[in-house]
């Protein structure tokens, strides 16, 4: 009875392999007419009898799984890993969980080389070339792993879609990142940030929590630039605790991203589908304020569901609904993530903050408005300070994978063959503390390997350099991110000086960047300052 068993187990699996499930009820469906069939093969037909076969045949599909997924069979078997991520997508799914996927990946990247194996499908590679070959145009499409991103039943925003339909997304979206788009956003961005200077006037000598007014206005300004209303965060706090129930959010979506085929069954469990279901409101209430009232400005919902007529068919407005959400929370929380970081790099480092408020009162004199973006490119070391933290503290650090397509011969990547259906990561976090790219020094803060007069080798280091990803799916609003950034650390700068609040520094301080979690975008601990005005 047990050889019989074993050997359907094998079957069963060899039908897994080739037609991996791409739904919980294959899966099962594959997993029940397996456990059936072995009760043909039971002793007796008693309940003792079935639960033996029934046991044997799971236990050996499982032992031949493990097999499989160990042995030089493999079609990732060159390619080397820890054993535990060779054998189950489990020990993904627990370091997502841990919320530092990028320090694991990146220890293991220290102790296996640039090629590692995460994953039993996915491989993670830090190599320059990987940049152009898997994420560039004529590169790989995204994986399975973004179809777990989708909120089930609603329609698809850009972020899952790929190819020709990814494109004729993209390309209502570079309508509303034209320059001439992003300067009808300045004046948003400009009234949130004077909002912020003035509640920190109003916590002048007490401690306050720089995080949560980086999080308030970068909310509240893609309120305005997406549906073109403020959320009034900063005026008013988070009363519908949407922050709260974008962490949860994230950290669900990052955990289902590993099990793409089993999120329907994932997101039936109350407990997850909660914080899917008050996206998906919060996003359709703010669809239809929008279109009950005419915006005052061009804001991105006119590009999204083309205003202006240009296009023969115009979007459907769940669609445009679907993006409208998502660009809330692309643009809120790395922007948020990436300013945060700025201000704790700089409080961190008091020559280089020195040297940024020296050129913020050369470049915005007599109190000039800071917010005057024509003044930008004058700002060559707060640019290069920004770079410098989206270097080191990528938003996004690990990205989500590209896939080589079942049905093609595999892929080269970094002179390596990348067999069909394996899933490639290539994170950014590890790419831009590899020495071989950023040197010297990788790992500390150095604003000044950005300037044009440091020997620092760039053409390298640029090439590497991937904090908005690359290719046809990059991110679409990094000159906005950009924008955003220079604004409101001109405007902060100009007004105060911040020191970390008394309680706060030293070791509390310095482990801040620890407490960043990897849920696709980082999540933050709070920053807790002490902001002194400078009398402007
Ligand atoms: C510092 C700030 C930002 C960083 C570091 C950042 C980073 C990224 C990265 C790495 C991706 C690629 C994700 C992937 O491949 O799965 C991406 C995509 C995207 N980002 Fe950003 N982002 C930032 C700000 C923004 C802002 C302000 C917006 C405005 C709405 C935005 C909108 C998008 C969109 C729509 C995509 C998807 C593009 C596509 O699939 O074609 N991002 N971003």
């Amino acid at each position: 009875m047990f050889v019989q068993i074993g050997l359907l187990a094998v079957f069963t699996h060899m039908v897994f392999q080739h037609w991996e499930p791409k739904d919980v009820t294959r899966a099962l469906t594959v997993l029940l007419s397996g456990s059936l069939g072995s009760i043909l093969f039971a002793k007796s037909l008693t309940a003792s009898g079935i639960l033996v076969a029934v046991a044997t045949f799971i236990a050996s599909l499982c032992l031949s799984v493990v097999f499989y997924r160990v042995s030089p069979f493999h079609p990732l078997a060159q390619y080397p890993g820890p054993i535990l991520n060779k054998i189950t997508q489990l020990a993904p799914m627990w370091t997502v969980y841990t919320g530092h996927q990028h320090l694991t990946n990146h220890k293991l990247h220290a102790k296996y080389g640039p090629i590692v194996r995460i994953g039993p499908n996915d491989l993670s590679i830090v190599d320059v070339d990987a940049v152009n070959s898997v994420l560039g145009a004529g590169g790989l499409p995204k994986g399975q792993y973004y179809n777990a991103r989708q909120i089930p039943n609603a329609p698809q925003n850009i972020i899952g879609m790929r190819g020709e339909a990814h494109a004729a997304r993209r390309k209502l979206w570079n309508r509303g990142f034209s320059p001439e788009s992003l300067q009808g956003y300045e004046a948003g961005i400009a009234r949130r940030a004077s909002q912020v200077v003035n509640k920190l006037n109003e916590s002048v000598g007490k401690e306050t929590d720089l995080v949560k007014w980086i999080n308030y206005f970068a909310f509240d300004v893609m309120g305005e630039m997406a549906f073109g209303r403020s959320f009034n965060m900063i005026t008013e706090g988070d009363k519908g605790g949407i922050w709260d129930t974008l962490g949860k959010f994230a950290l669900q979506g990052a955990i289902a991203s590993h099990i793409p085929w089993a999120r329907g069954v994932f997101l039936k469990v109350p407990m997850f589908s909660k914080h899917f279901g008050k996206m998906r409101q919060f996003g359709m209430g703010c669809a239809m304020q929008r279109m009950k009232s005419e915006a005052k400005v061009k804001d991105l919902w006119y590009y999204l569901s083309d205003e202006a007529g240009i296009e023969k068919v115009k979007p459907a407005v769940p669609e445009v609904s679907a993006d409208g959400t998502f660009a809330v929370v692309a643009g809120s929380d790395t922007t948020a993530s990436a300013l945060s970081s700025l201000f704790w790099f700089l409080i961190m480092n008091p020559d280089v903050y020195k040297k940024v408020q020296e050129e913020i009162d050369t470049v915005y004199p007599d109190y000039a408005d800071p917010l005057n973006t024509a003044r930008h490119a004058k700002l060559v070391y707060l640019n290069a300070c920004i770079n410098e933290t989206l270097r080191l503290h990528p938003p996004i650090p690990t990205n989500g994978p590209r896939q080589v397509p079942e049905g093609t011969r595999g892929k080269l990547v970094a002179g390596r063959h990348i067999p069909e259906g394996t899933q490639v990561y290539v994170p950014p976090y590890s790419m831009h503390r590899d020495p071989r790219y950023f040197s010297p020094e990788p790992e500390s803060f150095i604003p000044d390997r950005w300037l044009s007069a440091s020997s620092f080798d760039k053409a390298s280091s640029e090439k590497a350099f991937i904090p908005f990803s690359y290719g046809p799916a990059n991110c679409v609003g990094r000159q906005m991110a950009k924008n955003e950034m220079l604004m409101f650390a001109s405007v902060l700068l100009q007004h105060f000086t911040f020191q970390f609040a008394p309680g706060f520094g030293g070791r509390e301080a310095e482990k801040w960047p620890e407490r960043r979690l990897d849920y696709l975008v980082t999540t933050r601990a709070p920053l807790l300052v002490r902001a002194k005005p400078r009398n402007t």
